[in-house]
Formats: structure tokens, sequence, C-alpha cells
């Protein structure tokens, strides 16, 4: 079917975004490998086609867990590990965000377990992790780790599936296609489908351990939505600002028509999206340099509101190295606690992140009295830091319901990397421009422990060398600060419709854009959907003495929704 090259909003599966090529940019479509200067497709299978990287010798690289026993033990680091300016909303959004754009096609586990024969020794299903016999946590033997469902491309290669949009469209809302978009929508009306104000949850889904209604799991337009309670008040926020914003433009514009009604709401909510990931969210991460480098900024609004980054040859499909690596950065800022705070920023629950994964109960509990108390926590308690220290309950107690041993987030990482065929680390450093270290006392303080375990550097996974990466800011190190920023360039310069392009028959008006980028506050839209009253201006820092102090949400600047008042949607609607 040819694209509408009219059309006012994206499609919900990102089709037809890029309008030379109707695939690109597609949920369900190949994640992307850099290429070479003669156009060869990077990576790194010890066949050359598709069974899991190898030592450079041609043996087997370290034990997964071993590496990360030695390397990532939060134990091996300081007694405190918090970071002294993030709040755990950096964490949350980052984890909200990663779902945003990616989301690999993985065969559901536990119902595939590879530590059973005879599926065990296929090796191209199946890449269990071995936990050594003098383990102290989990226990030796086999661990369950399924491959990513394969695609072969037109060499012969494996390659793996984002079943979501690369694009920062919100598709965590709406879903990444319109199967699940015609799900979560309430038929016939502006509005998203909700459960007494909170996520969905209709009958008979059972995707989530431990709900507060049997078979009452949540759905939201990513499926991981209950993987941390955190996770799923970033759901309930976006959700309920949907509806209220759809609220509001229906009262502005009784004559819209519902449709009408729905996209242009959409349309404010992916923009807010993109307003704060790229101006707030990823300076915090990738700090100033990288974010000018990289041409990440929106325009200042002081220089004009406009900007036309748009370049149709650009893929923003997600790279290989940022899906199993880069973006996984913030399983380091991890605590482990998802506590509930009060109004005046006191814990009056504590909440082990353990005992929380995959499970809605928190959110879902008395109607959803909780969500502004684990709200306050994102605000104010501190993220851990960015390093080589993972918190224990994601690195021995990852995925332990609904029944006990768990699993390990590092050790995960490491396997996902190899199965995936991710060259090792010195070749993402070349392709960033950076030395490749060629001897393991370069590597600092954990050189020894990686000389123990890898026959020579260039063996060391991409997530370990990268995470031992020191930056003198306390971002991530330099090569997951190229990884990301490049990929967030392409996510961006490969958006047809991204939220400030002008002279589009989609582009908002330059009122409308100047309020968006003078006036989206992630804090703002935290008060107005959850009812809480006073927070820090900018919730990804957390409150201080040095003007970031809690005030109240009312003085926080909000978006005018009544620029939206207009007829210009409905000459179209009407025509
Ligand atoms: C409590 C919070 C979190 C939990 C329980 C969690 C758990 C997981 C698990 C189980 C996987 C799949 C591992 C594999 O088999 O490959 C994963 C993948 C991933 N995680 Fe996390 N994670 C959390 C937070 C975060 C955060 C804060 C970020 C980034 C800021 C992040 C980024 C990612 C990315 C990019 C992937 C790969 C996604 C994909 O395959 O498409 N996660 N996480």
């Amino acid at each position: 079917q040819a694209c509408d090259a009219e059309a006012k909003y994206r499609t919900i599966d990102g089709s037809c975004n890029n309008l030379n090529n109707q695939g690109i940019g597609k949920s369900n479509t190949l994640f992307e490998r850099c290429v070479d200067r003669n156009g060869n497709k990077i990576f790194d299978y010890a066949d050359g086609s598709g069974l899991p990287r190898a030592a450079k010798s041609g043996g087997k690289l370290p034990n997964a867990r071993l590496v990360s026993q030695a390397i990532m033990n939060q134990r091996l680091g300081p007694p405190i590990q918090s970071d002294r300016t993030r709040s755990a909303q950096v964490v949350s959004y980052g984890q909200f965000l990663s779902h945003e754009v990616m989301e690999t096609e993985i065969p559901p586990f536990p119902e595939n377990d590879c530590c059973e024969k005879p599926q065990m020794d296929n090796i191209d299903f199946c890449f269990p992790l071995e936990i050594p016999s003098n383990d102290n946590v989990l226990p030796p033997g086999c661990l369950n780790f399924v491959r990513a469902t394969p695609r072969m491309d037109a060499d012969g290669v494996r390659q793996q599936i984002n079943l979501a949009t690369p694009f920062v469209d919100a598709s965590t809302v709406y879903g990444s296609t319109q199967e699940l978009n015609d799900i979560l929508r309430v038929p016939y009306s502006y509005l998203l489908k909700t459960d007494n104000n909170l996520l969905p949850t209709p009958p008979g889904v059972n995707t989530c351990f431990d709900p507060v209604i049997p078979n009452r799991c949540p759905v939201a337009g990513d499926r991981r939505v209950s993987e941390s309670p955190m996770l799923s008040v970033q759901h309930s926020v976006w959700l309920r600002e949907h509806n209220r914003i759809a609220t509001e433009l229906h009262i502005l514009n009784p004559h819209w028509n519902q449709e009408t009604v729905f996209q242009e709401a959409r349309k404010i909510i992916i923009a807010m999206l993109q307003q704060i990931t790229y101006n707030d969210f990823l300076p915090t991460i990738l700090g100033q340099t990288t974010m000018e480098r990289f041409k990440l900024f929106s325009r200042d609004v002081n220089e004009g509101v406009f900007d036309d980054s748009y370049d149709p040859k650009v893929n923003p499909q997600i790279l290989d190295s940022v899906n199993v690596a880069a973006h996984r950065y913030g399983h380091s800022q991890l605590t482990n606690n998802q506590n509930f705070a009060d109004e005046g920023c006191n814990t009056v629950t504590i909440n082990y992140l353990k005992d929380t994964f995959e499970s809605p109960r928190l959110v879902q509990q008395n109607n959803g009295a909780n969500i502004p108390f684990l709200a306050r926590h994102l605000a104010c308690s501190a993220s851990n830091k960015l390093d080589n220290f993972i918190a224990d309950g994601m690195r021995n107690f990852l995925l332990r319901l609904p029944e006990a041993p768990g699993s390990d987030i590092v050790a995960r990482n490491i396997q996902r990397g190899r199965e995936q065929g991710v060259s090792g680390y010195n070749i993402w450093r070349k392709i960033c421009g950076l030395e490749p270290i060629k001897s393991f006392n370069k590597f600092g303080e954990f050189g020894n422990a990686l000389k123990e375990l890898y026959n020579e550097p260039d063996d060391v996974d991409l997530f370990i060398g990268a995470m031992l990466e020191k930056d003198p800011g306390f971002n991530v190190g330099p090569t997951f600060q190229c990884l990301l920023g490049m990929q967030y360039q392409l996510i961006k310069s490969g958006d047809r419709f991204w939220y400030e392009r002008p002279c589009e028959i989609f582009s908002f008006t330059e009122a409308q854009l100047k309020s968006i980028k003078k006036n989206t506050r992630i804090s703002k839209i935290f008060c107005r959907n959850l009812g809480i009253h006073r927070i820090q201006e900018n919730m990804f820092f957390l409150p201080n003495r040095k003007g970031n102090n809690r005030i109240l949400c009312d003085e926080i600047p909000d978006i005018d929704l009544s620029l939206w008042r207009s007829a210009d949607v409905d000459r179209r609607e009407n025509r």
C-alpha cells in the first residue's frame, strides 16, 4: 500500500515515516549494524554467520557470570554508591526511554527452558548461562538463557528483530502496532483505556506475577510495563497525561471529531517526550560536550523556534551495540530499593527491588494510592553512580519471581552481546575514534581481574570495557557517549515528524511549538497527574539549595493548551 505523503499524523507502527522507503523506522524490523569503509556490516559470530562470538584465538570467551562476579559485584565498590546529583527519576526515565526505542524479540521464558534437554544443546535456540561451582549466591549449574529470535539477512547472517519503533514517538504509550493500539484505545473515543485511572487490566492477562486480582496484569504500549514498579509509574503518568490533554482539547474544540482529538493529543505527547528527552534527560547521561558534538539539543527558543534537522537518507534504527550494551548503562544506576516517600521526602516504607520484578502489586494496591509515594521516591532519592558496580538486586536476584533462583543482569548483558554477534569493546573504541586498549593494565584498577579472565584485551566484551571507563563529568564513559550520541542523532535526524520541523502539514504553529519548548517539564507532568504538591523543577536532579529546591507545583510552568483552540484541523477533516 502506498504511503499518504500528506498524512498529518505518524502511523502507529512507524511505517511511512520515510517516504522513500516505507519500512525504514517501522516496528518489527531488523536492528542495524554499523558498516565499515567498504560498506561491510560489522559483527562477530564465531562461524561468520550465527554462532555466538568466540575469543580471537578461536577458543571460548570467559564465563559470563565469572566476569560479572569479578568486575561488577557491588561489594567490590565503595560502601556508599549514590550519585551526588542525579535522582532516581533519571534511572526510571532511562528505562522507559530504552523501551520507547527498542524491544528485542526473544522467545518467552520460562516457557522455553534452555536448561532442559534436548533444546539445551540446540545452539541456534539456546545459550544457557553456566554458574560456576564456587558461586556464593546462584546455584551452580545451568541457568536459563534463550537466544533472541533470529532472522537471516540476505547474506545469510543472523540478525535480531526490534519489535518497537526506533523513534521517540510515545510507542510505550500507544503501542508499536495498530493491533495493540486498538486494544489500548477506548473505541470511538479520544481516550486511552484506564482501570480506575490506573493502567488498564483486561481480563485474563497473566503476563505478570502477583497482581492484586489474579490474571489482571496491566497492559500498555510496551509489554515490559511491570518490569519494575517505578517503570509502571512512568507508564501511568503518560497515560493520564494523554487523557488529560485529550479532554482539554475536546473542551477547547468541541467541533473536532474524536479521532482528531486523539491524534492531536498524541502529537503533543510525542513532542513533550522529544523535548524532555533531548533537552533535559540526555544531557544528564551524556554531558554538555557530547550533546553539542552530536547536535542533540533542540534549537534554543531565543534563537528561533523551528528547526529542520530531517535527512531522509538517515536510518533511525537502533544499532546492535546500543541494544546489547550502550543503552544498558542504566543497570548500574539502579539501587536495591523502590521505596515510598511522603510529601516531606521522608522514606515511609522500604521496598526491595528484588521483590518487585514483573509484579504490579505495589502500583495496583489500594487503587493506586502508592503511586505518588513511589513518584516522590523518584524525585527525592539519589540514583546510584554510573560505574561498574551493579546492585545485588539486579546481579543476583533478577527475575527471581515466580520462583528462585534469580538471574544476573550483567551476565545476561554479556551473553546477549555474544549471542547477537556484537563485536568486542576495542572494535567500538576504534569506530568511535578512540585508541583501542592493547594492554590489560591500561584498564585501571580492574586490569588484573580482566587479565585473569580474558586471553587478550580484544576479547573484552563491550558492556564490560565501556562500563570500566571513567568520565570526568561522571557521565557514561567516552565509548558509550559516542554510541548513544550517534544513536540519538540518528533517531532525531531520521524522523520526518520531528517536533521542531517547520512548513509541513503536520508542523505545530510557532506559538504552540514555543510553548512546548519553553514550558515542558517532567516535574509538572508528575504534579498534574499524581496529586503531588511540591517537587523540584528539574526532577532529573536532586533537590538542592543551589537553585533546584522543592517548590509548589503551581510555580512550575505549563504548556498553554489554549493555543490549540483552532479551526485548522477541522478544515481538513470536513473536506
Ligand atoms: C528495575 C529495573 C530494570 C530491570 C528489572 C531490567 C531488566 C532487564 C532485563 C531482564 C533485560 C533483558 C536482558 C537480556 O536477556 O538481554 C533488560 C534489557 C535491557 N535493559 Fe534493563 N532493566 C531495568 C532497568 C533498566 C534501565 C534503568 C535501563 C537504561 C537506562 C535499561 C536498559 C535496558 C536495555 C536497553 C535493554 C535491552 C532491551 C532490548 O532487548 O531491546 N534497563 N533489562
